[in-house]
């Protein structure tokens, strides 16, 4: 247990997107979804995450608990799941993030309670 108290929640956390990050084969969630690429995306998605600027939360010390990553994490695939239609490479890719990166999500809280 002592080099989890000597190894901070972001060190953690960083960890975390990495090993969810390989779930991204296809690396459509790294970065936000490009406007240029996709003009209405903001009319439909109100709220757009993505690994890139999970990444930047942890540095900035933004997430003050283990729900508020999870919760940037689920919008990562709820967007898409809202965005793209069932019949889609992207829907289908969100269905599997969100199946993969559960198990991950459910092992790191339990080590987050661990911390105590
Ligand atoms: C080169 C064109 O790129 C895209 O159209 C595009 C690129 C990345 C995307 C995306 C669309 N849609 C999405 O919902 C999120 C998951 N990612």
């Amino acid at each position: 247990l002592l080099e989890i108290q000597l190894c901070p929640f972001s060190i953690l956390l960083k960890g975390l997107l990495d090993q969810l990050q390989t779930k991204d084969q296809a690396k459509i969630f790294t970065q936000p979804v490009d406007i240029s690429q996709v003009p209405d995306y903001p009319s439909h998605i109100k709220h757009p995450m993505d690994f890139s600027t999970m990444r930047q939360r942890i540095d900035a010390q933004a997430y003050n608990n283990f729900e508020q990553f999870e919760n940037d994490f689920n919008l990562i695939v709820d967007n898409c799941m809202k965005y793209n239609s069932k019949d889609t490479y992207f829907y289908r890719a969100a269905v599997r993030l969100r199946d993969q990166g559960g198990s991950l999500l459910r092992k790191a809280r339990r080590d987050v309670e661990m911390i105590g």
